[in-house]
């Protein structure tokens, strides 16, 4: 297999973060102090591998312990899809995790414990982003869910187009628990796999389903053992790479537009509520008592 890996992550090693505020707009400079904690390393934290041979990418999330959602991390996630979409020959790209059984914990909550404005608001624009271009990428996407897949994991994993995932995890959108209701525009795209009813209980509920639930409802495509997720991520990429690019991601395109109208029309009144709602002190007194509930499991 011939493998290249692309320099992409320089961001956050410098005193300044640059991060961008839309694609399409001029990034702005963060003070260091408004990092947010991390386990490992920005440069560590995503892995990109591309296989000339059939044309896929591989995007390792490696954010330890649990791929948590943060602002550089979005950032440099948004970076690659942009850096994937524009290397002509890639053809699709396999998200997949380093970290043991968690695909991906959702947002670090960290972002929402006593932000300071600026950041949050930078925060959800930048997710907003992210969302929006991986919903929407040429490129065929592809979920190697080897773990937990939990809120803000749901939200990438139900933006790609196949999912793939290891048996006895869960995977759902449980935002209720911390006290929050997730967007719009991620309940659409959940709503688009498992119908209205079951997106609307487990919403309300803030209900994990089983990796096996998961496949009967259409949440996933395919569970099979942890240790052959990957290969089988692959696999099912080769297959799908068989239909000619170009009618798949029209095809794409005509089945996600009414999500993504709405997403475009309503995105600033979603950022609006969200920056209100999240410093309220009601709301960061749950977040608190969430976090605490997770530390003193152990
Ligand atoms: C208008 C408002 C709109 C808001 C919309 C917001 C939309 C999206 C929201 C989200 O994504 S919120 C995040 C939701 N995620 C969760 O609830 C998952 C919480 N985590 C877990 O359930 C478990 O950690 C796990 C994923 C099942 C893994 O369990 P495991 O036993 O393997 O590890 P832990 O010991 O629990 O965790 C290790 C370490 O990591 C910390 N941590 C876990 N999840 C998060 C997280 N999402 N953000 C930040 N930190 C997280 C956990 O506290 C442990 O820390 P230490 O104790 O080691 O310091």
């Amino acid at each position: 297999m011939t493998m290249r890996s692309f320099g992409l992550i320089r961001q956050c090693c410098n005193a300044l973060v640059r991060v961008p505020l839309a694609r399409e707009k001029s990034p702005v400079s963060l003070p260091i102090s408004h990092l947010s904690r991390s386990l490992t390393t920005a440069a560590e934290a995503l892995k990109i591998t591309y296989d000339e041979k059939s044309e896929v990418a591989t995007m390792h999330l490696c954010r330890k312990p649990v791929n948590g959602l943060s602002l550089e991390f979005i950032t440099q996630i948004s970076i690659a899809l942009e850096k994937l979409e524009n290397e002509r020959s890639c053809r699709g790209v396999i998200i997949s995790s380093g970290c043991d059984n968690v695909f991906c914990a959702g947002l670090d909550i960290n972002e929402m414990l006593r932000p300071t404005p600026e950041r949050l608001e930078i925060f959800w624009k930048t997710l907003q982003d992210m969302w929006l271009q991986l919903f929407t990428t040429r490129l065929m996407t592809v979920a190697a869910i080897t773990g937990h897949c939990i809120a803000g994991g749901c939200l990438i994993s139900s933006a790609c187009d196949h999912r793939v995932m290891a048996p006895n995890f869960k995977i759902g959108l449980n935002e209720v628990k911390l006290g929050i209701v997730a967007p719009f525009w991620l309940v659409d795209s959940v709503k688009n796999l498992i119908g209205y009813r079951q997106t609307e209980w487990s919403l309300m509920k803030g209900h994990l389903f089983s990796s096996e639930d998961a496949l009967r409802l259409g949440l996933v495509d395919k569970v099979v053992p942890q240790d052959q997720v990957v290969l089988q991520a692959e696999a099912d990429m080769a297959e799908w790479l068989q239909v000619p690019d170009s009618a798949r991601h029209l095809s794409k395109t005509l089945m996600r537009r009414d999500t993504v109208v709405r997403f475009r029309s309503g995105r600033e009144a979603d950022l609006k509520t969200f920056v209100n709602y999240i410093p309220k002190e009601s709301i960061q007194k749950t977040l608190h008592s969430y976090v605490e509930s997770l530390k003193s499991k152990k």
